[in-house]
């Protein structure tokens, strides 16, 4: 299925998913899709692994946590901010390293304190490798963390490999 991306999300400097200057980290890019979902891109390195030539379950789970919190923030231009309260996971195949995944995420339930959401990490051949879901607690950014937005580096990065389209 085609996914037409309307949108990039933040990355930052540090974070061990999406931060662009962390060497150790996944470096992942996400979309917004016109479907109103979030899809995340990253290929695992060798650093990533458990068990030799697979990713570790949980580097698996980091992936998948963020993606679903993100995907809060689809379609809207105020920000609101997840933390993780509970997530649970399905494994269902190994992920290799090496190759580019893709992570899909979506919120299923939200009130005024708290929104639920379901993802999946999708192997290159379109088989899911594993599912997830999660329920987050909302919480304004300065009362979860001392986030100085420009030491950060929180900002949208835009790079030649944006795709406007992603096949899944
Ligand atoms: C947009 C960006 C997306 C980013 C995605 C990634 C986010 C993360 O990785 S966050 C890091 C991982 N998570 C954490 O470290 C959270 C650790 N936990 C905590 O700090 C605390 O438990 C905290 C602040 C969430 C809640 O604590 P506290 O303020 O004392 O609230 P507490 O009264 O215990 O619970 C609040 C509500 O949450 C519910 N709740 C708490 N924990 C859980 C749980 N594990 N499962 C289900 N519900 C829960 C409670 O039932 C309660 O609901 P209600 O008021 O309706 O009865």
């Amino acid at each position: 299925m085609q996914h037409r991306i309307v949108k990039k999300q933040y990355n930052s400097k540090l974070c061990f998913i999406c931060g662009l200057k962390n060497g150790s980290g996944l470096q992942a890019s996400f979309y917004e899709t016109e479907g109103g979902e979030l899809i995340a891109t990253f290929t695992p390195s060798d650093e990533h692994q458990s068990y030799p030539g697979r990713l570790h379950g949980g580097i698996a789970s980091a992936i998948l946590d963020e993606t679903i919190g993100r995907a809060i923030l689809v379609g809207r231009e105020e920000e609101i901010w997840g933390i993780t309260i509970d997530l649970s996971l399905s494994y269902k195949k190994p992920i290799p390293l090496g190759v580019e995944l893709k992570v899909v995420g979506r919120i299923t339930e939200e009130n005024s304190r708290f929104f639920h959401g379901t993802g999946e990490i999708v192997l290159p051949g379109g088989e899911v490798a594993v599912t997830g879901k999660g329920k987050y607690l909302k919480a304004p950014l300065d009362k979860i963390a001392d986030f100085d937005r420009d030491a950060q580096e929180w900002a949208v990065v835009a790079s030649e490999r944006d795709p406007e389209i992603i096949d899944i």
